[in-house]
């Protein structure tokens, strides 16, 4: 067993297995305590709450919990590998939940038979929650989930892969291209993988203004074209009226590159086919398409990331996720938008051209950090991120309507 694998197992196993507990916010120390928090005590946010129901922000811990919600269908890039093992990695979400913004979450892994059983157990729960982040949930029932939860339930719901992905790699591919001189509304993107983040990461960009014909997108099957009969809804739309097949031929004079698929699964070759100053966003985790030192070694021009803490440019989903929740929770959004997504794009991106402050160089261990091919992004452990992209979420959430209460005053001024 290699060292850095023992050393990961460790972490979860010792001192206390997992990675989350749940805390107390009130005293519980007397009987005093114990009237006012139990019986009869209780009883009074219970009259308080049936009498009106937003009282339950007031009177509980709703308004700053998250259900992280998954069937362990497409955990990370390692496949469908049941409810239990997704576990970790939901733990691990609630974990950067906490860490980042502050909120209280909880892993919820949903065994099923049914689509319909999946959709209907999370929209049964759901009200106990501030919203509900879907997690590691496989391509193409994600969509009809996610949409049908959405329907249904009166808090946020937010695939996570889906649109959190999509979000950081907007960001730091719209950074990308400005650092290579090349505008999204002309170049050519190749879009390996089409499942969950596929579909969400190229919806994005073509709201962000990529044209939806300059993009070739593959699965396991090869090039999506309009001849192929065997695919689904989702896939259908960008079906290219092409003659060609494989990776190769579309990657020939692209000038992006993203991998929301498998490991390995962009060889030396193909990068070599790329236009001049290509840009390649290999994000499959734990192992990216290609690996950054062999990307860098066949292409000098290229601008690389990955989904990884330990390379430059960490394009993942965590840059953003606990910040969606924070900002829309903060204003009670009924959901997360358009609007909000866009707006947290920008956030993202305008916050990597500014200076880097000490403490995050520290944390990232590094001397400096500037705007330019190795930092399209900023870095996870960037405390400006809370503030910026959660004001910036809760902002467009009143402005479009999606708010339920006014943006609190001087909310996260820094
Ligand atoms: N960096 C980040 O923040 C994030 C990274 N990811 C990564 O993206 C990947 C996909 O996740 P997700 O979209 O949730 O999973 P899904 O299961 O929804 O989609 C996986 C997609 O990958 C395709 N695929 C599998 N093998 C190949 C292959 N050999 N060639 C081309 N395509 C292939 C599948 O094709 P088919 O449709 O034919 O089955 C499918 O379209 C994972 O590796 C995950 O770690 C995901 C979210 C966030
Ligand atoms: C980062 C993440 O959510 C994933 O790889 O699935
Ligand atoms: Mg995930």
């Amino acid at each position: 067993m290699t060292d850095f694998r023992q050393q990961a197992l460790d972490y979860h196993a010792f001192p206390t297995p997992g990675k989350i507990s749940i805390e107390l916010t009130k005293s519980a120390e007397t009987s005093k305590d114990l009237a006012l928090a139990y019986s009869p005590g209780v009883a009074e946010p219970v009259r308080a709450i049936a009498e009106n129901p937003e009282d339950v922000y007031r009177y509980t811990a709703k308004g700053n919990l998250v259900a992280v919600i998954s069937n362990g269908t497409a955990i990370l890039g390692l496949g469908n590998l049941g409810p239990m093992a997704s576990k970790p990695v939901m733990e691990g979400k609630a974990l950067l939940f906490k860490r980042f913004a502050g909120l209280d979450a909880i892993d919820i892994e949903v065994t099923h038979r049914t689509t319909q059983d999946f959709i209907n157990t999370v929209a049964n729960i759901a009200d106990t929650f501030g919203g509900v982040n879907l997690e590691d949930i496989k391509a193409p029932e994600c969509f009809e989930i996610e949409q049908a939860l959405i329907e249904r339930c009166d808090v946020p719901v937010f695939h996570d892969d889906q649109h959190g992905t999509a979000i950081v790699t907007a960001a730091g591919l719209l950074n990308a291209l400005e650092i290579q001189g090349k505008q999204l509304a002309k170049v050519q993107i190749v879009c390996l993988g089409a499942g969950a983040a596929a579909i969400a990461c190229m919806e994005l960009l073509i709201k962000c203004g990529a044209q939806r014909e300059h993009i070739y997108m593959l699965d396991s099957k090869g090039v999506i074209h309009t001849r192929r009969e065997d695919l689904n809804e989702y896939k259908a739309l960008f079906a290219n009226n092409t003659d060609k097949r494989t990776l190769e031929e579309v990657i020939t004079e692209a000038d992006v590159f993203v991998g929301v698929s498998g490991p390995n699964l962009l060889p030396a070759d193909a990068l070599k086919l790329m236009a001049d100053k290509p840009i390649v966003f290999a994000c499959s985790n734990p192992d990216p398409e290609i690996k950054p030192e062999l990307a860098l070694a066949v292409r000098k021009d290229l601008i690389m990331a990955t989904g990884r803490s330990d390379y430059p440019n960490q394009v993942n989903n965590v840059l953003c996720f606990p910040f969606m929740f924070r900002g829309a929770l903060d204003v009670r959004a009924r959901m997360i938008n358009d609007e909000m997504k866009l707006a947290a794009v920008e956030a993202i991106r305008q916050l990597a051209k500014e200076p880097v402050p000490k403490d995050v160089l520290t944390a990232a261990g590094v001397d400096a950090l500037e705007f330019g091919p190795d930092y399209i992004i900023p870095k996870p452990l960037d405390p400006r991120l809370r503030t910026r992209v959660s004001r910036a979420v809760a902002e467009a959430a009143v402005a479009s309507g999606s708010a339920r209460i006014e943006l609190p005053k001087d909310y996260m001024a820094e």
